[in-house]
């Protein structure tokens, strides 16, 4: 189980540990204003109060599931024949009845049920959660007025015993929060098998209504007749639902026999409810995964998506910002974006996206990278006065585009298969585009030069965004990546380094950028003048997994020197065997 404990180390800065892993630390405005210790709390909170109801709901169990009681009844009766028969262990009625007392695996499904869902809250940048019952218990009917509290959306799954609970609201959507749920309708699908189950949930809110205003008594005998007339009722409505049509189910799922008077919705016109299979973890083969990439078919993210998790559905996205958001609004289930290449160096704009959001980096992927040149069918190297391509693939070609003879304009463009793209639609007989293969295959244009990277291991490096992080491994080998910020300037970088130098970590990248939200530092005084300091953010990549005590213990480290520590993820490192681009 994922454990999170926020703590506090100053007024002002926070850290939050997942798993023994420190993943944030930090003030509020260095990481976009997001606060995550804040939020722990909230649902922590909110989690002991819904364990608080599960309680008491668990407590009166007895009175107002009567269906489980029933079925608890009749065991009880088993053993007080067996008593009387002499065989087995002798029933007691004096004492509590032990099934009663323990916690059904349905309750225990749902405690854990919620606990998960609700750490899955503490981490999901948006108020948007789900709820999801389990089956029909009075704890549904207690949690309703939380989840608009909670702002969770509520699922109705299926459940094994026939059950299905459907929370029905004007404004029901299924990709937002519920605004405000104001109807219950409990709806049992009756089969043959279920019957018995169905009859009771129809019986159901008889026996709810006499709890409420009293009628059933407390003690074990007001008990005992009440299930008998309870068991009588689902007697004879089971007899009813074996008889009915399908016409006459619909009367019973809305849980009063022979009243067509109510507003009743076929089943068929229901929307479909979400299941357990929609909520949990995509497979890691990643069939019908979404995948969000920056640019157009046939661009190497595209590819890179593909090798990250093949047979995925790759989005495409026109900005990289937009395949970060994709992923934090639910529309795609992963990112998969560029950041780093051989011969191109970091693709900036990532790093800073990287902190301004909140994914987690859970993966990367190399990708060798083989540049064509291509132009409309029929156009020859003679006729070019212009190449288009995204800047990195511009500079990855340079060497080779001058060795070419293309003295000719250099023009950036969005992404590669974009640039082919735009040659093809405008049918630009002056300008060629740097661009893979498939893009040419894509969009019609003929391959001018095949493999035009200045350096045939030409790799580009992708990591893998989602909203959750995974548990780190330490049976394989795994890289951390962390951004931290010093108040002291540059001079605190040594002591950082060293603190994975001594413990033998490797580091494999470190990147640096322009600290937005404190740019400049200013030092010196009247006599000596100014100095204008610029300030910056690091980025550094080290091979270790956070589940590995050395690097729990470098960043304990690190921590004591910077004002800003961020873990952005810890990941398996890409091992696919090598395969450069020629
Ligand atoms: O334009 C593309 O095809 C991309 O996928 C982008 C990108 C990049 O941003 O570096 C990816 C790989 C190559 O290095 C060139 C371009």
């Amino acid at each position: 189980m994922v454990a999170c404990e926020p703590c506090c180390k100053t007024d002002d800065t926070r850290i939050v540990v997942l798993n023994g892993a420190i993943l944030q630390v930090g003030k509020n405005e260095e990481t976009g204003g997001f606060c995550t210790l804040e939020r722990v709390c909230v649902v922590m909170l909110k989690l002991s109060m819904l364990f608080w109801i599960e309680r008491c709901a668990r407590m009166r169990r007895r009175v107002v599931e009567p269906w489980r009681s029933i079925e608890q009844d009749s065991r009880l009766k088993a053993k007080q024949e067996e008593g009387r028969r002499g065989v087995g262990v002798r029933f007691d009625p004096t004492q509590p009845n032990p099934t009663i007392q323990k916690p059904s695996p349905t309750l225990t499904y749902i405690n854990h049920t919620f606990y998960l869902l609700f750490l899955k809250l503490a981490s999901s940048t948006r108020t948007t959660s789900f709820c999801h019952f389990s089956t029909f218990s009075p704890s549904s009917f207690f949690l309703i007025p939380f989840l608009d509290i909670c702002k969770m959306q509520c699922i109705a799954p299926s459940s094994s015993i026939g059950f299905k609970s459907i929370i029905k609201t004007p404004s029901y959507t299924v990709s937002h929060r519920l605004a405000h749920p104001k109807i219950n309708t409990i709806q049992c699908v009756a089969s043959p098998l279920d019957a018995a189950a169905a009859a009771a949930a129809a019986a159901a809110p008889a026996a709810t209504n006499n709890f409420t205003s009293g009628g059933v008594g407390k003690s074990r005998t007001d008990w005992q007749s009440s299930c008998a007339i309870l068991a009588s009722k689902v007697e004879s409505q089971q007899q009813n639902t074996d008889k009915s049509s399908g016409a006459d189910k619909i009367t019973v799922v809305n849980g009063v026999n022979g009243h067509s008077s109510l507003d009743l919705i076929p089943v068929n016109k229901l929307p479909k409810p979400l299941t357990i299979a929609d909520l949990s973890p995509a497979p890691s083969h990643g069939s019908s995964l979404r995948v969000a990439y920056q640019g157009v078919p046939g661009a190497y993210s595209e590819a890179a998506a593909g090798k990250a998790y093949p047979n995925c559905d790759a989005i495409p996205c026109d900005q990289f910002e937009v395949a970060f958001q994709a992923v934090e609004l639910w529309i795609a289930d992963r990112a998969v974006l560029p950041v780093e290449n051989s011969l191109g160096g970091s693709i900036h704009r990532n790093y800073d996206l990287l902190l301004r959001h909140r994914l987690h980096i859970v993966g990367e992927v190399q990708l060798p990278v083989h540049h064509c040149l291509l132009a409309l069918p029929g156009v020859r190297k003679e006729y070019l006065n212009r190449v288009i391509s995204h800047p990195q693939a511009l500079s990855q070609c340079e060497l080779t585009l001058t060795k070419l003879g293309l003295n000719v304009t250099r023009e950036a463009v969005d992404d590669t298969a974009g640039a082919a793209e735009f040659v093809a639609a405008n049918n630009l007989r002056d300008t060629a585009a740097i661009a893979s293969a498939r893009a040419a295959e894509l969009y019609g244009l003929n391959i001018l030069a095949d493999g035009i990277q200045d350096d045939s291991s030409n790799v580009t490096r992708f990591v893998m965004l989602a909203r959750e992080p995974i548990i780190p491994r330490t049976d394989i080998p795994f890289k951390t990546s962390i951004v931290f910020a010093h108040d002291k300037g540059t001079s605190v970088l040594f002591k950082v380094l060293s603190a994975f130098a001594f413990r033998n970590i490797s580091l494999t990248k470190i990147e640096s950028r322009p600290h937005r939200n404190r740019p400049i530092r200013l030092v010196g005084d009247e006599n000596v003048g100014t100095a204008k300091h610029f300030e910056y953010l690091f980025y550094v990549d080290f091979e270790a997994s956070m589940g590995d005590v050395r690097a729990q213990n470098a960043l304990a480290e690190v921590q004591e020197f910077t004002s800003f520590l961020r873990v952005l993820g810890s990941y398996p490192m890409d091992m696919t065997p090598w395969s450069p681009s020629r």
